[in-house]
């Protein structure tokens, strides 16, 4: 049994809906992740897959249904209220500081979960000196941990882009998420840069963190999540282990597809 299954459910989505006009982007979708799991959900060009990623983020509210973390119903938060209740993002594409080092990218990630507030910040208080260290040392710790120790003083702007996702990561991480939301990550590396991110994913989830994975590639999903989920046309239309997914017909001919409704292949 890997990780993950049969924990307790981390976030549920239940019924959501989302429209664009006459375009049902997300349909009555259902979808349970639980605690420590790595859920994939991948699905053809126009699936509703940045949908969904953005109902979660809170960049995006449905049309119908509810989405809970750990009990809360967040679908109706804005997304820095989803981020301090744990919901951590990594948006595709990287949209880093680049004049700012990469620890200071990092450190900004742990704004979620300050707590001395603006006037404190200004005013220099003691408290806010200690929460300010604090944040350094959280966001060394998490720069070790996806493996640029050695890179904190260097400028993020310069870096290359495998290395720049991974200041994305650990800025996600310094939050200490209960659930980490990645939207393509792999997208724009060259393989070697891929590989080497894809064992850092998995790293991290056998250190227990929750992952939801919206991603192109469905060979990196199939090797790295517990289980994955299958849109199609807005709809879920599979969900299971990658061997299940596999080889389940209805996922074949979404992606091979017979309709000229699919745009792109796997
Ligand atoms: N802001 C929007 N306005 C209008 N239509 C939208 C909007 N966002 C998404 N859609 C439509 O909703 C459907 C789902 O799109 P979405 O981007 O979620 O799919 P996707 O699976 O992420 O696709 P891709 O793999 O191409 O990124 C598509 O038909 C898309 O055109």
């Amino acid at each position: 049994m890997s990780i993950g299954e049969g924990g307790l459910p981390l976030l549920e989505i239940d019924g959501v809906s989302r429209s664009f006009g006459g375009v049902r982007a997300t349909d009555d979708v259902r979808l349970t992740v639980a605690d420590g799991e790595l859920r994939g959900v991948i699905g053809p060009n126009g699936a509703g897959k940045s949908t969904l990623f953005s109902l979660v983020s809170g960049h995006l509210t449905p049309s119908a249904g509810t989405i809970t973390l750990d009990g809360t119903r967040i679908d109706r938060l804005p997304p820095h209220r989803r981020a301090e209740l744990g919901v951590a993002i990594v948006f595709q594409g990287a949209r880093l500081f680049p004049g700012l080092s990469v620890l200071e990218n990092v450190a900004v990630g742990a704004h979620a979960r300050t707590r001395s507030g603006i006037a404190a910040a200004i005013l220099r208080t003691a408290g806010h000196r200690r929460e300010e260290r604090e944040i350094f040392a959280d966001a060394r710790d998490a720069l070790e941990r996806v493996g640029l120790g050695e890179w904190v003083d260097a400028e993020a702007g310069g870096l290359p882009l495998g290395q720049q996702r991974r200041v994305q990561l650990a800025r996600a991480l310094v939050a200490r998420p209960r659930l980490l939301l990645l939207d393509e990550p792999a997208s724009g590396l060259r393989s070697t840069e891929r590989r080497a991110f894809e064992d850092l994913v998995r790293e991290l989830h056998a250190d227990g963190v929750t992952v939801l994975l919206i991603e192109h590639d469905v060979g990196l999903v199939m090797r790295l999540a517990d289980r994955i989920t299958v849109l199609d046309l807005g709809r879920v239309i599979a969900d299971g282990t990658p061997d299940a997914i596999r080889a389940d017909p209805r996922v074949i001919e979404a992606y091979l597809g017979t309709g000229d409704h699919h745009a792109a292949h796997p």
